[in-house]
């Protein structure tokens, strides 16, 4: 059977309403059609062409980037394409470069940051990319412990200026996205020096660059930070370096939205949280958690489609052979990552609610929800992004050894995706901030304090530290509330369990230190039973379209139980559930599995993936592979010419050699 046939097979299996799923998955019909019409735009421009990223050099590749990024703008503009239109637009373009640093942190940085004069004065400027600016705070020295970094701001009376100063090697800012070889402004986080007093971390809007060539400021050192990881890839993004050499800037650019330095040199501390200096980076791990479905999305639909045009072994008589997809190995490591793109679009989508309710009660002075949101992006962005990098791998060993080529897509996906485990903060790091969280709700417990939000479940923990799950049969594991108390239970009792530990250290802090790798354990488990309540919430909802919530309900059980499955050494040693219920998980786990299964290709096609933004032979839509392997074959430059460059040099001597020895 060739490809298409293979493909045009599985869809008429569907047994629910794709165009109803692509609604859901996009979240609404307005948002399908934007989503749609966007990445259709984008397919349809030569300019915004992928296909050659992986042969040209680096300088190419940066020049590229830029054309791609001016080519937008411009229609962007001439399109009058609306905010929400523009970021998808950007999105779908998938090209890494500095507009993705100028529009998601350098004008969020000055919009959250910056005092009325300041956003009139600098945003009608960014908003015109009159200025292009990035995201400086991470130093050679120190990227985790931001109050670890070493520039220093040292505010000098006499000038009304600060004098930016970048005392050691170590302070050198590096790897800002932009900053390299593009910005001309940056939103720089230095330590605030008042009459010889180090006030800490604070943010200030630096001009970099001349704005009519181009050149670094006098005072300025600037480059870029060299290549990175895989060909092409990330290696669009002029990641930089910065070194400051008592370089001054007017007091009006310190964003002093929270704190201020006033004309006299006199320090007026923030009488709100100060974390709030750190809302730049809360707004793009709660974005890096809806990417994050996106980029699973994309690894999976490859892997799928291509699980079900690949036939290995089980022909008889030279019958056709088996689609590899009806492997249960392939449905075994397949499965759960399609199920894991929906869970991580849901919980995504949940996210963006709690970020917009924050930002909304900060806007009012209500702090109480500040330390929850900064678990939750935290906790969340670490978790997904960990288990996307991890799954596009899979996804390229499900795809064997084509999987490995450049033009299954999965290789650039990879290199580019794979950083979002450290940027915006490192996973471990981030995870250790949702265990503090923890630990600090679990000491409240006896206090009397209902714990609210996502932790409101510890609230009940009188039963969930004795309760036994009363799963009997297989089936019971379709329960929403039996499922849900197993994962209380569990995330529960791991932190209670790290809790008591720390109370055996005289200092907490060194107990912490000596306990880290089972406190990130508990914050996993939490975020994980974050996500498997908010999938089930999900389904509590109005859902149209024949056979939808059918094919949702599929993927949520599938969601949890193989997470059951994966992590069954913390459900049995926290006794939630005996090895006989975890039994019955999977046995229901693969009657779930042979019912996902003729869903499978069209559960992939309800993600409305262009082959443009897919980007893979592997994942085409129409399944033509092997054709299409042969042409992109066929146009590698060590194809432009039978014989290769270097033989006379290089492989005729070793010919001749041996023909002339064998000859004595
Ligand atoms: C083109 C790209 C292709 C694909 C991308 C796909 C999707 C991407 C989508 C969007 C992104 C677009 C482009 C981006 C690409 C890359 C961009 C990368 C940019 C960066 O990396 S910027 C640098 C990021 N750096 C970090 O994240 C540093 C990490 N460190 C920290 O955040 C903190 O220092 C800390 C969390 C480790 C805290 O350490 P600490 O406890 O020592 O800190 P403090 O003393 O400062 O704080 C104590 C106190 O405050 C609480 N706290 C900390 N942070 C926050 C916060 N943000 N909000 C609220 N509260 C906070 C902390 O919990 C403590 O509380 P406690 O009660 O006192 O215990
Ligand atoms: C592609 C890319 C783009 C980036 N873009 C930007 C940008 O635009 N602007 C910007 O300012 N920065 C940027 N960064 C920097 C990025 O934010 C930092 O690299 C990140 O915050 C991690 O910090 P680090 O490099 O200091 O890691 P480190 O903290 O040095 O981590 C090294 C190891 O130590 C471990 N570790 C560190 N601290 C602890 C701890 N307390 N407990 C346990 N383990 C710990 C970590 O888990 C990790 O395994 C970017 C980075 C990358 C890779």
């Amino acid at each position: 059977m060739e490809g298409d046939d293979n493909l045009a097979h599985e869809r008429n299996k569907a047994e629910f309403d794709v165009n109803e799923m692509k609604i859901v998955w996009a979240g609404s019909r307005q948002a399908f059609e934007v989503s749609n019409r966007m990445s259709r735009l984008v397919a349809s421009d030569p300019v915004f062409d992928k296909s050659n990223r992986a042969v040209m050099t680096r300088k190419e590749l940066f020049k590229n980037t830029l054309r791609k990024s001016a080519h937008a703008w411009k229609l962007i503009n001439e399109l009058c394409l609306s905010d929400e239109e523009s970021t998808i637009f950007k999105y779908f373009m998938d090209q890494p470069g500095f507009l993705d640093l100028h529009w998601r942190m350098f004008v969020p940085a000055i919009k959250g940051q910056g005092t009325e004069e300041q956003k009139q004065k600098w945003l009608p400027l960014a908003n015109k990319m009159q200025i292009i600016g990035c995201y400086a705070q991470t130093e050679l020295g120190h990227g985790s412990n931001v109050q670890g970094l070493e520039t220093t701001a040292t505010f000098n009376p006499q000038t009304d200026q600060f004098i930016l100063h970048s005392p050691t090697q170590t302070s050198s800012k590096w790897w800002p996205g932009g900053l390299g070889k593009v910005s001309t402004h940056a939103v720089v986080y230095a330590r605030l020096i008042t009459n010889g007093k180090d006030h800490g971390v604070h943010g200030f809007i630096v001009q970099l660059r001349n704005l009519d060539d181009h050149s670094p400021l006098p005072g300025i050192t600037i480059g870029d930070i060299g290549v990175k990881f895989g060909n092409g890839a990330y290696n669009s993004m002029d990641n930089g370096f910065l070194m400051f050499d008592k370089f001054c800037i007017p007091r009006d650019q310190m964003l002093m939205r929270l704190s201020k330095v006033t004309r006299e040199g006199k320090y007026v501390p923030s009488d709100v949280p100060r974390q709030l200096m750190y809302g730049t980076m809360v707004s793009v791990r709660q974005t890096i958690v809806s990417n994050a479905s996106v980029a699973m999305a994309r690894a999976v639909c490859i892997a799928t489609r291509y699980s079900a045009v690949r036939r290995q072994f089980g022909s008889q008589n030279g019958g056709v052979e088996t689609q590899v997809i009806d492997y249960k190995t392939q449905q075994n490591r397949l499965f759960p990552l399609l199920a894991s793109a929906y869970a991580f679009r849901f919980v995504g989508e949940w996210l963006k609610w709690l970020y917009t309710d924050v930002t909304q009660r900060l806007e009012a002075s209500d702090f109480a929800t500040l330390p929850e949101a900064h678990a939750c992006t935290a906790g969340l962005k670490s978790m997904t992004t960990s288990a996307t990098s991890d799954g596009i791998e899979e996804c390229r060993k499900l795809c064997g050894g084509h999987g490995y080529l450049w033009c299954s897509g999965l290789p650039e996906l990879f290199a580019v995706y794979v950083p979002a485990c450290t940027y915006e903060g490192d996973n471990v790091v981030l995870q250790l901030q949702v265990a503090r969280f923890l630990m600090k709700t679990v000491a409240q417990l006896s206090s009397g304090n209902a714990p609210a939000g996502t932790t409101a479940y510890m609230g009940r923990a009188k039963h969930l530290l004795q309760c036994r799950s009363s799963i009997q049969k297989a089936e019971d594991w379709l329960n929403p509330a039996m499922v849900l108390e197993a994962f209380e239970a569990r995330a529960l009792r791991m932190a209670v369990s790290c809790a008591n530990n720390l109370k055996k250290f005289e200092n907490q802090e060194q107990g912490f230190s000596e306990l880290l790798a089972d406190l990130v354990e508990a914050g996993i488990a939490h975020c994980q039973l974050i996500v498997v309540s908010k999938f089930i919430a999900k389904l509590e909802r109005d859902i149209k379209g024949k056979g939808v919530k059918n094919q949702l309900k599929n993927l949520c059980y599938i969601y949890a139980l193989h997470l059951i499955h994966k992590h069954l050494g913390d459900f049995l040693s926290t006794n939630t559930i005996t090895p006989e219920q975890a039994s019955l998980a999977n046995n229901q786990l693969r009657s779930l599995y042979s019912q996902l299964r003729p869903n499978a290709v069209a559960l992939v096609d309800a993600f409305d993936y262009t082959d443009h933004y897919l980007g893979s032979v592997l994942g085409r839509y129409d399944g033509n592979v092997y054709p299409k392997l042969f042409e992109e074959a066929l146009k590698d430059p060590l194809n432009d010419s039978v014989v290769p460059d270097g033989y006379h040099e290089y492989i005729r001597p070793f010919i001749k050699q041996d023909l002339r020895s064998a000859r004595l």
